[in-house]
């Protein structure tokens, strides 16, 4: 098939890649014309594992192309992906800008029968609002279809090419048929298309994103209780989550869930239901929780040391989560601005996000190259994002080169009992104290 996949961020890239790597021919559009020159140049604006590797070979073998002008990319097109991005707004609802400007650029292109897919997470009956811009314009039939995006930064090319499940909000015959085509190489085991009415897909999509930011902030409402109670949360997460109907994924406690999408998604998801004079109250305290967890390792310090004025505070992990670039709603920025607000002295090391993190961390946050260059004199070790090459310090290493011997372990990865015996402070969440 030939596709056109609007927008080139981390769903839209990671979409027209994947499906360029099974068989079709895509052409991946955008406005910004750095990151298509970049793309073009063989490299790629964002990072992903394995992604950069899938571009190069699609794009050497003629089977994935970029361009800014959306009117070429769709000459002959079956199928249009909208994945752009959806903001949140003032009110917290999401903002649909930038999925209507899209929507009225395919319309205007569309010369033959066309599916258009929206992919961006959208408030429900956004598949409706697409479908009359688009009908304006367009110069042939065309269906809506709402696909909501699961995947996950730092996996995402392994999640959509594995996905748990397909989501497909769809009315017409027709469509459907070309999305069950579109995605049958992706679904060869036993995960199923869903196939549904558009507006229980746009909801299917909010309501996994709160459901698991609700599991994220119940566990750190269980660690705090662990910590005045005297228990290990790591053995509490276990035996919960052996039961198969609570599951072991999503129950890390930590610093609180960052990202684009959880916490846009719960709060788009409060809005929506107050619009319609429901209260979610469940998801205003999941909210609340999470807020008060970016402060947590910040509220430990502050009770440790008293005073944090001229402390050296070295931290570890900026990103969101491990193996991605991504700053957006990072807990470390919260830490990082709180730290330096009480007069400590900030150096920071991200093995991958620390470029896109230096315009947001400010004049007062340093930065190192290197992970025991952060920590050369501090006064305490943060861990905000668990890397892989974090998870084992060199304990005699640090001890030497630190200042003080202190550890705030935002991610529980690491061996509280080693660290004590080495002489250090440890705390982490949720853990017993020593
Ligand atoms: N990031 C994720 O992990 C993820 C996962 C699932 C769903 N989603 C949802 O998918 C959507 C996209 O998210 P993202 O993280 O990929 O966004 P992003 O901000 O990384 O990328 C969006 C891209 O769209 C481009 N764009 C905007 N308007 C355009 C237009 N008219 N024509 C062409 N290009 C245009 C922007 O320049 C940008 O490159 C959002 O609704 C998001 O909630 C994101
Ligand atoms: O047990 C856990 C799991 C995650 N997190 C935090 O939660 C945030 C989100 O993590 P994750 O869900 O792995 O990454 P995202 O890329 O934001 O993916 C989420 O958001 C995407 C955008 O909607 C969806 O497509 C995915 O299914 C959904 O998992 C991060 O800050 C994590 O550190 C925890 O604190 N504890």
């Amino acid at each position: 098939m030939k596709i056109a996949v609007v927008g080139t961020g981390y769903v839209g890239l990671v979409t027209g890649t994947c499906l360029s790597e099974s068989g079709h021919h895509v052409t991946c559009v955008d406005v910004d014309e750095k990151k298509i020159a970049t793309l073009r140049e063989g490299g790629i604006p964002i990072y992903e594992p394995g992604l950069e590797e899938l571009v190069r070979r699609n794009a050497r073998e003629r089977r994935l192309a970029f361009t800014t002008s959306l009117a070429a990319a769709m000459r002959d097109t079956e199928v249009v992906f909208i994945a752009v991005g959806t903001p949140p707004g003032e009110t917290g609802e999401a903002d649909l800008t930038h999925v209507l400007t899209a929507a009225e650029q395919v319309g205007r292109a569309i010369e033959r029968y066309t599916v258009v897919v929206n992919k961006s997470t959208v408030p429900v009956g956004s598949c409706e609002r697409v479908r009359e811009v688009v009908a304006r314009s367009a110069r042939a039939e065309f269906d809506v279809v709402s696909n909501p995006e699961f995947l996950k930064e730092g996996s995402a090319v392994d999640d959509f090419m594995r996905p748990d499940r397909v989501v497909v909000g769809v009315a017409s015959e027709r469509a459907r048929q070309v999305m069950a085509d579109l995605y049958q190489p992706f679904v060869r085991t036993e995960q199923p298309i869903l196939f549904m009415d558009p507006r229980s897909a746009e909801l299917t999509k909010y309501a996994a994103n709160a459901m698991l930011a609700t599991r994220i902030s119940f566990m750190n409402d269980v660690a705090a209780l662990c910590e005045r109670l005297g228990c290990d949360v790591d053995q509490v997460r276990r035996g919960m989550g052996s039961d198969r109907r609570i599951g072991y994924p999503f129950l890390f406690p930590g610093v609180g869930f960052g990202g684009s999408c959880f916490p846009k998604d719960v709060r788009a998801v409060m809005t929506m239901a107050r619009q319609l004079g429901l209260d979610f109250d469940l998801l205003r305290a999941v909210e609340r929780v999470n807020e008060r967890q970016k402060r947590l390792l910040f509220d430990k310090a502050v009770k440790h040391f008293g005073a944090l004025a001229g402390k050296r505070c070295a931290l570890w992990g900026l990103a969101f989560k491990p193996k991605t670039d991504d700053m957006r709603e990072a807990p470390a920025l919260t830490l990082a601005q709180l730290l330096a607000g009480a007069g400590a002295e900030v150096v920071a090391h991200d093995p991958v996000a620390a470029e896109v993190a230096r315009p947001l961390l400010g004049p007062h946050v340093r930065l190192a190259g290197e992970p025991y260059a952060a920590a050369e004199g501090a006064d305490a070790l943060f861990l905000v994002t668990e890397w892989n090459e974090f998870r084992a310090p060199d304990y005699e290493r640090l001890g030497q080169i630190m200042r003080g011997k202190v550890l705030f372990d935002g991610r529980n990865v690491w061996d509280a009992a080693r660290a004590r015996a080495a002489g250090f402070t440890y705390f982490g969440v949720g853990r017993p104290a020593a």
